[in-house]
């Protein structure tokens, strides 16, 4: 992507919409783009206005720019999905939507859903927790024909948990809808996840095909290397958690031959979403160079001065290595969470070669013999088997009141709302890890409710934190216990 000087970009931009001078001012621009081969990325403020965007580069999205909220005018502040959507999105899904309780937008997808609607290939680039995944579901199923038997949508995630959750989403909207005739076909969602059923997904997938998939790329790749499942009516495909996925050294290759050999960009909206898309500008100059999107795809970034939710608290409590678990006990003791998640390291190879017990099974059978405050304490991590997590989030979702002591498996994506404090009993690995572990809490979109999370380090550690606070624009205040 060519880089131009601020002031030479500025004049391609019309101001539109209301404008300030004052810190923290929101503007709203049109964006007229001087080159339509230049990747175009578009940034919002919290609570900025939607960009409007369209294949010109010029204002369509949005029909009328007075049903645009800003704060000289908070009528405009009640915009609903509905009326975002309305005229995209069947009304049977809007309804269920709305029973649910998706009845006004996050920012995200006040934001996004006008450009997904516009039809171009875009990156998702919004906090955790922020409704992603409600966003990119709305523009399936402004998409999809239910009367064509044939695969339309796939949604790609990096783990079994995520796909599950995904799906689930994905079967309420789609909820067969009261008028419709017995004979008509409805919306069907296929979870196609590593360490499911792969033969009964294949009879059925030869029977009739569902008109979403949602798969893990490994499950998905074996089915198209099969020609089990074809792509070619397929006209939107999203990648879930994408920075993860192209860092995956196990799935960059599959996720490659996804984008550029199993389906064409010409036929398709590809859509990437993730809370974190490090180097987003050279992401976005890669995916129209390496053909994974069509040279117009736009970078929706929601506030991006603000990479993590604002309701988060972060703390810090310094103490020795073998002192961490009483450190832990001590804090639980004292916050006394309603629901939390610990987070620990992966074992290493060598540990596990070694015969040695895993931290994480060791801090279990310590927390079930000292800690009386919880008595639903469950334990995620990848060796866990399949139905056993499976089983352990299902529990953990209906009930409230869980302590789930949990690796980095558990990092992305997995919603459970009811969380309301994250441990880091090891610091994470990276930033970018910090920022998805941290935010399996604050998952309310409009709950003004205090989220916690508290790492517990050693002293030598502290720089790293730092590291963190400063890159990912937070502050740590110190606990003494
Ligand atoms: N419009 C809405 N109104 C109320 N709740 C919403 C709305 N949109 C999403 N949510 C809820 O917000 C929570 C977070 O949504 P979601 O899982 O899509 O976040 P995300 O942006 O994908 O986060 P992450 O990057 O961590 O995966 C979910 O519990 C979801 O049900």
């Amino acid at each position: 992507m060519a880089t131009l000087p601020a002031t030479h970009l500025l004049s391609h931009f019309q101001t539109i919409g209301s404008e300030t001078t004052s810190p923290g001012a929101r503007f709203l621009f049109q964006f007229q783009n001087p080159n339509p081969r230049t990747p175009c990325s578009i940034s919002f403020a919290n609570r900025a206005p939607p960009c409007p965007i369209s294949k010109t580069g010029l204002s369509r999205a949005l029909p009328n720019y007075s049903s645009v909220p800003t704060e000289s005018n908070p009528k405009r502040d009640a915009l609903t999905i509905r009326e975002i959507c309305e005229g995209h999105v069947p009304e049977h899904v809007l309804r269920r939507a709305e029973e649910v309780g998706y009845v006004r937008p996050t920012d995200v997808q006040l934001q996004a859903l006008p450009v997904l609607f516009s039809g171009r290939d875009s990156i998702l680039h919004a906090q955790t927790g922020s409704g992603k995944t409600l966003a990119y579901l709305l523009l399936i199923f402004s998409v999809i024909n239910t009367q064509r038997s044939a695969v339309q949508a796939v949604i790609v995630v990096p783990t079994r948990e995520l796909g599950m959750q995904v799906t689930k989403v994905a079967r309420m909207l789609a909820g067969r809808p009261m008028e419709l005739e017995l004979e008509q076909k409805e919306c069907t969602v296929m979870a196609l996840l590593d360490g499911g059923m792969l033969k009964r997904h294949k009879s059925w997938l030869k029977a009739e095909p569902p008109t979403i998939v949602v798969a893990t790329i490994r499950s998905l790749c074996q089915m198209l290397d099969k020609q089990i499942l074809k792509l070619e009516s397929m006209r939107v495909l999203i990648i879930d958690e994408v920075d993860f996925m192209f860092n995956s050294s196990k799935e960059v290759s599959s996720l490659r031959k996804l984008l550029t050999s199993y389906s064409s960009l010409n036929n398709r909206q590809t859509i990437f979403a993730s809370a974190s898309i490090p180097q987003h500008r050279r992401f976005l100059h890669d995916c129209i160079q390496q053909k994974w999107t069509k040279s117009d795809a736009v970078h929706v970034h929601v506030n991006p001065i603000q990479p993590m939710p604002s309701c988060l608290h972060h703390r810090f409590v310094i103490c020795g290595k073998t002192r961490r678990h009483q450190a832990l006990l001590s804090l639980l003791h004292s916050d006394a969470p309603e629901s939390s998640i610990i987070f620990v390291g992966e074992q290493s190879e060598k540990s596990k070669k070694a015969g040695n017990v895993p931290s994480t099974t060791l801090l279990v059978d310590f927390l079930k013999a000292s800690y009386v405050g919880c008595s639903d304490i469950h334990l995620l991590e990848e060796d866990t088997n399949f139905n056993l997590r499976a089983a352990y989030l299902g529990e953990v979702r209906q009930g409230g009141n869980y302590l789930l002591v949990a690796t980095n498996i558990a990092a992305r994506g997995v919603d459970l709302p009811e969380t309301t404090h994250i441990y880091n009993f090891d610091l994470p690995r990276t930033a970018v890890d910090y920022l998805h572990r941290a935010g399996r809490t604050g998952r309310k979109p409009f709950s003004d409710n205090k989220c916690t999370v508290t790492n517990i380090i050693m002293s030598e550690e502290r720089f790293v934190l730092q590291r963190y606070e400063n890159e990912l624009l937070f502050n740590c205040e110190e606990l003494i216990l």
